[in-house]
């Protein structure tokens, strides 16, 4: 693929939240770098644990659950363990049912992104697994996660 196909390498300042992140021992594979699968829980990690903290989201008893549908990475940079890593979270569409969100993970003392790229989640209740609309107090926390200087999604 051609550079201008590419979306640009992204700095801190793409994203509303900044979430630490910890590495783990077990994350690096035997090359020394986190392995490439790792970063995707490191995006469940901070974008559920933002959702969690901000009363959001009830992973254990809430009616609705998020599913994973779509996804996607670029890795510019290797990151490893002990590194203590940074998840830039935004939310870059919201639909009905369904959420997109762009993440980005920053090396300590980085500003470019070590690697990027995003999710959507559909939300469907917890029994059927059939999409429903996003709840009021999930909608509202995404819509304070619009890209800086953007409208709300
Ligand atoms: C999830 C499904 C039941 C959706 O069914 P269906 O595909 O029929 O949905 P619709 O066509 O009606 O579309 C609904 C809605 O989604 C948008 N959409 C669908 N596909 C895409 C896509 N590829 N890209 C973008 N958007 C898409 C569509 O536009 C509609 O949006 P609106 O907003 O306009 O309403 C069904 O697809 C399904 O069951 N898929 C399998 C899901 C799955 O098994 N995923 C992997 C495991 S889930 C997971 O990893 C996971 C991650 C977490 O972070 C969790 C966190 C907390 C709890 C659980 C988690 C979890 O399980």
């Amino acid at each position: 693929m051609t550079d201008e196909h590419r979306a640009p390498r992204e700095t801190r300042a793409g994203y509303p939240r900044l979430v630490p992140l910890a590495t783990r021992w077990g994350d690096n594979d035997v090359y020394g770098h986190v392995n490439n699968v790792v970063y995707y829980a490191f995006f469940d990690t901070a974008v559920n644990g933002l959702l969690v903290e901000a009363g959001a989201l009830d992973i254990a008893e809430g009616a609705v659950i998020g599913l994973v549908v779509e996804t996607g990475c670029r890795y510019f940079a290797p990151v490893a363990f002990p590194d203590a890593l940074t998840a830039g979270v935004r939310v870059a569409r919201l639909g009905r049912t369904s959420v997109r969100y762009e993440i980005a993970i920053f090396a300590a003392g980085e500003d470019m992104a070590a690697a990027q790229g995003h999710f959507v989640h559909v939300y469907v209740d917890r029994r059927t697994r059939r999409p429903v609309p996003l709840p009021e107090r999930l909608r509202a926390v995404l819509a304070g996660l619009a890209r800086p200087g953007r409208e709300a999604p």
